[in-house]
């Protein structure tokens, strides 16, 4: 099988290595010219080199293909995708030619070129998760669509993503651009899962005076049991880390963090479909906070420093609350993607979604195996769900910021306490004539109700 690869960066470099492994020819392609040489001499050290052909530019990449072309996109999501599409066009691929955009792309810039390029090639999508070490070892792969070209290069994803028990993290998980909407959302329980993990790490730090390497082991142990995660062992490594003089690494890095935004794109993606995921958003704006102190408005508005309140924590109940917390930010995710799904009838499957997450991917956890049976289970974790209460109150008693911890909280708490809706119902009605309805279904005004002699100025 041959197949071509345009950007050799992070992720394409490594893919392309793990793409000849599995016994792919490849037709390579990055505008940097030092790409092409520094993938050329990884093959050549892992006696790959063979199978490998590095063009310098996409005329060359397209003659070298035999018809029907299969040609793999890896380069910055945005204009840069639509440029190299307009180049392969002009350099004379054609309507039996797939081409698949792998990067973490908008789902809407998806579909919008879906239409743009019909009859010029089959335009695809699929999202890729697992950094480096994925793409090279076996990614998360979440495709989607039906055009023309799938069952080329399917069998062939099958194999080089990640497996799971025996089975294949790839997966065509819906119609139209929903692996990139997958992709998406899966970036946004990254995010939440990152930032509960850091809050964790907070607490244990400040609120109980630990050092980053009782961290360290404490994030360990758990990831010996059910929590192992991807994340939580990675967090606990990090923590683990020391300079030569002793430091912990964590104390040299600087707390503003960076998005690229597919976290971003799934907060106004969940609001305009009105899906609740707050602790996704949550986690997004935790991120836009760690960079306040540089804003205007934020420098106009210093606030002394306070001092942390220390707290006894039981750490079988933090333990507890974190799973149970987890747990719930998979849930809001999955439960946006099935919202979506509806909207735009992708006919998503999610349990092929879940194991897609399996293995490979950033958010592989061991406790998916629970979701992978069913979301309802979640409501069945009563003891977790008391100690996610208790937690996030001895939380509060700190003084320290704990954007997804609360929001978590309070998610869960909302869908299982009564609710307080309707009262701003009634206020909507009484300042804006909004109408309310009632318990009987009536779609009425305060005043077809109840007489009122004068509104309140
Ligand atoms: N890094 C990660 O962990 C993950 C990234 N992704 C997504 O995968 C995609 C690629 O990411 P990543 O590998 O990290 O990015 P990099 O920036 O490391 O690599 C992109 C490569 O594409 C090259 N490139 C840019 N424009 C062109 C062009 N017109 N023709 C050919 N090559 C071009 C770049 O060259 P130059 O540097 O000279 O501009 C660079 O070598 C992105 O959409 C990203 O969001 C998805 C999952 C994980
Ligand atoms: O897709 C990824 C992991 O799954 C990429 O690493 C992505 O860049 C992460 O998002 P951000 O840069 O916004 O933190």
């Amino acid at each position: 099988m041959q197949v071509a690869l345009v950007g050799l960066g992070v992720m394409g470099k490594n893919l392309a290595l793990n793409l000849i492994e599995q016994g792919m020819t490849l037709v390579a392609y990055d505008k940097n010219p030092d790409a092409g040489e520094e993938l050329l001499s990884c093959a050549k050290l892992q006696g790959m080199a063979d199978r490998l052909h590095i063009v310098s530019d996409l005329g060359d990449m397209v003659k070298r293909l035999t018809p029907p072309r299969s040609i793999l996109l890896l380069v910055p999501a945005g204009e840069l995708v639509d440029k190299v599409c307009s180049e392969l066009v002009e350099a004379g691929v054609d309507c039996d030619d797939i081409i698949v955009d792998c990067g973490n792309s908008n789902y809407k810039d998806g579909i919008t070129r879906k239409l743009k390029y019909q009859n010029k090639f089959e335009f695809a999508t699929m999202g890729i998760s697992g950094g480096a070490e994925g793409a090279r070892h076996g990614p998360a792969m979440m495709a989607s669509g039906s055009e023309g070209g799938w069952e080329r290069v399917e069998p062939w994803f099958e194999k080089v993503a990640a497996s799971y028990k025996g089975e294949s993290c790839f997966a065509r998980v819906g119609q139209s651009a929903s692996g990139h909407f997958v992709k998406m959302v899966h970036n946004g329980i990254e995010y939440a899962l990152m930032q509960l993990i850091a809050e964790m790490y907070q607490l244990l730090r400040l609120g109980t005076k630990r050092s980053p390497h009782e961290v360290a082991e404490i994030f360990n142990q758990w990831s010996e049991g059910s929590l192992n995660s991807y994340l939580l062992s990675i967090s606990s490594h990090i923590l683990s880390l020391e300079t030569n003089a002793d430091e912990a690494l964590v104390d040299l890095i600087d707390n503003k963090v960076g998005a690229k935004g597919t976290g971003l794109w799934t907060a106004q993606n969940a609001l305009e479909l009105g899906i609740a995921v707050p602790s996704l958003v949550a986690a997004v704006q935790a991120r836009h906070l760690t960079n306040t102190g540089d804003t205007h408005a934020a420098k106009e508005m210093a606030y002394a420093a306070k001092s942390t309140t220390h707290v006894e924590l039981d750490l079988d109940e933090l333990k507890d609350a974190f799973l149970f917390a987890s747990l719930l930010a998979y849930r809001q995710g999955l439960a946006l993607i099935k919202g979506a799904s509806r909207a735009h009838q992708w006919k998503v499957d999610l349990s092929k979604t879940l194991q897609t997450w399996r293995a490979g991917c950033i958010i592989r956890a061991d406790y998916l195996d629970n979701i992978a049976e069913g979301v309802e289970f979640i409501d069945t974790l009563e003891k977790e769900s008391l100690a996610l209460r208790k937690i996030c109150g001895q939380a509060m008693m700190t003084g320290l910021a704990f954007p997804v911890l609360s929001s978590t909280q309070t998610y869960f708490a909302t869908l299982t306490t009564p609710s307080n809706g309707h009262l701003v119902q009634a206020q909507r009605d009484y300042f804006g004539e909004h109408g309310i309805k009632t318990h009987s279904g009536e779609v009425c005004h305060l005043t077809d109700l109840v007489e009122i002699d004068a509104k309140v100025r």
